[in-house]
């Protein structure tokens, strides 16, 4: 009888909309099983689970049972599917978006979970989209730039409304019995963990990029925080305390009841856990600096390593060890992407379009995208600025909106899908360029997540705008594939597994064979309309014309929770 001696790690990647698990072998990375969930809730920004309780503009909630539902329903999915006796998977790693927070009591129940507060907003976990802290994330710059605050420089020289302490200090601001009944505010990432391995051990990603926690400093200065708000002088004692261990190191093991409840064996080691973005770089085989690797979803991340800390205005943040250790990782994004075209798609698409994609048997997105296929660079007459969702790097500022340039009666679907497409370009470009002027190399570019597996005419056009060749990472999942490498690494060698993510990278992670490559006279046509785009992103972007917050305040005086005011 042949003994099957290979030894397998699982991946769970917490996506926006859903949970993608891979079940990957050790040694080859073959992807030997994939199952997906999506969230029972989905992304709540309307209203509550309840169906009544309205919630305002800018909110962006999710349900942490579903979180629980991926790992009930995907895991044993696998393991059938493969055919995989749980003893032969040696370890489990899960990444997350970020930062997306919750309020927990002592025991690790959510607060949304808890009878008394299912109706209130503020118990649930606020996803990384949620917006509507940006009034405590300006109150927290003014105050760090007035206090000459080190740490601001290390993101970009400002703290975005997406991360920890602004949404922290929403809680308290407008829902303090939250705030006083919660033991801890958690990424929910670090949660899962804490459900697999019953400990609650934070990651360093997420600590670093998202709650200002750095490996030599630690968090920012109670001085600093009672500044704020003499309320949080001690907010990280009494709500962000908990040990931080770096990622590529173990969290703890799999209890007996999580391994009952997710049919794999007591005792599987569980990696630290870590954010979805950043694990996906060696997921593509990337373990050195001047990389620069693209994660396109409904956002887009773009990180990078470097080998010295450079501040770079308007990046998320540079964080010692924060994606492979030993290197300086960088972070800068996109907050909106994939969800711009959603947005086109579900909003501005005619009936005639969805007729003609229904007889073809295609979606939406690919009908849109084979006619704007057809289309040449320019020949749209439109311009776009690409901040239907803010503009997370390099302005930092969640209260920019979208615009399109040039349209007239003759404009047609396909333009405007093209003309965001290319926004988004050239949104990218603008990052690029701005880690070059700070003495970050780019020499290269990946690409990887949803987007750069479905639309190969966006990834034309982004080789296109930056005028360099994109390579495309091998997994149709590299996140849940760069976790299950992190899997693998908390079992270590001794268990079959590895000691370093390097290793695992060398043995797991790749690209496909061909790539992307810029075309000459798409890449000129480009440099003419990435030169209006920067002349637009100033003018709209840097104050000279406030005209989009003056939209969003009047907007905001005439409706209440969405609702206009009388
Ligand atoms: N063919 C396509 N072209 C462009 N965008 C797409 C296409 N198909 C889906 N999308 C967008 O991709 C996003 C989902 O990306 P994905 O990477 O699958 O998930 P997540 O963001 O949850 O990680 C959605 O916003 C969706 O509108
Ligand atoms: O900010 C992040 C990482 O730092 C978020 O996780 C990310 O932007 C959301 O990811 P996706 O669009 O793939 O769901």
């Amino acid at each position: 009888m042949v003994m099957n001696m290979a030894k397998y790690s699982i991946g769970v990647d917490f996506g926006t909309q859903s949970g993608r698990a891979v079940l990957v072998e050790i040694g080859t990375g073959r992807e030997v099983a994939t199952a997906v969930k999506a969230y029972t809730h989905g992304v709540m920004d309307a209203y509550l689970p309840d169906g009544v309780t309205r919630l305002a503009d800018d909110w962006a909630l999710q349900h942490p049972g579903d979180y629980l539902e991926v790992l009930h329903e995907t895991i044993p999915q696998l393991l059938q599917a493969a055919g995989v006796e749980p003893a032969d998977v040696i370890g489990i790693g899960i990444d997350f978006t970020a930062c997306t927070m919750l309020p927990i009591a002592a025991d690790g129940t959510p607060l949304c979970m808890r009878a008394e507060f299912a109706s209130h907003p503020h118990s649930y976990v606020k996803l990384w989209k949620h917006h509507a802290a940006q009034d405590e994330a300006n109150r927290l710059n003014d105050t760090a730039t007035s206090r000459g605050e080190t740490f601001l420089a290390r993101y970009g020289g400002k703290i975005s409304s997406e991360w920890m302490l602004p949404k922290l200090w929403q809680i308290l601001n407008e829902a303090p019995e939250i705030y006083d009944a919660a033991d801890v505010m958690v990424e929910a990432a670090d949660w899962v963990v804490m459900q697999l391995t019953g400990k609650l051990v934070r990651n360093s990603c997420t600590a670093g990029y998202k709650a200002i926690w750095h490996k030599r400093d630690g968090y920012p200065s109670q001085d600093f925080f009672r500044a704020l708000d003499p309320r949080l002088e001690n907010v990280i004692d009494d709500k962000l305390r908990g040990e931080i261990r770096p990622i590529g190191t173990r969290a703890g093991e799999l209890t007996e009841v999580a391994a009952n409840l997710i049919g794999l064996r007591p005792g599987t080691p569980v990696a630290v856990a870590n954010v979805d973005a950043h694990v996906s770089m060696p997921a593509v085989g990337i373990t050195e600096p001047g990389k620069l690797l693209m994660i396109m979803g409904t956002s887009t991340c773009h990180v990078l390593l470097g080998t010295e800390e450079r501040m770079v205005p308007g990046m998320c943040g540079v964080v010692e060890d924060g994606i492979i250790p030993g290197y300086m990782g960088y972070e800068a994004g996109q907050s909106c992407v994939g969800d711009h075209f959603e947005w086109f798609i579900e909003q501005c698409v005619p009936v005639n379009y969805v007729e003609e994609a229904n007889r073809q048997g295609v979606g939406i997105h690919q009908l849109l995208t084979q006619k704007a296929k057809a289309l040449r660079p320019g020949e749209s007459g439109l311009l776009a600025l690409d901040w239907w969702n803010g503009n997370r790097s390099t302005l930092v500022d969640a209260d920019l909106t979208g615009m399109l340039l040039g349209a007239t009666l003759a404009t047609k679907p396909e333009e405007i899908y093209r003309a965001l497409i290319e926004a988004t370009a050239f949104g990218t470009r603008m990052i690029v360029e701005t880690f070059r002027e700070y003495g970050v190399p780019v020499d290269e570019v990946y690409a990887c997540g949803g987007i750069a597996e479905k639309n190969d005419l966006m990834m034309q056009i982004y080789a296109d705008v930056l005028n360099m060749p994109i390579r495309i990472g091998a997994s149709s999942q590299t996140p849940a594939l760069g976790s299950a490498m992190f899997g693998a690494v908390a079992a270590g060698k001794t268990n079959g597994g590895y000691d370093s993510i390097q290793d695992a990278a060398r043995e797991m992670g790749g690209v496909k064979p061909d790539a992307y490559l810029p075309q000459e006279d798409a890449v000129k046509v480009y440099d003419v309309l990435y030169a209006e785009y920067a002349r637009l992103y100033d003018y709209f972007g840097r104050g000279e014309n406030n005209v989009m917050k003056t939209l969003k305040q009047l907007k905001s005086a005439t409706t209440k929770d969405g609702v206009p005011v009388c």
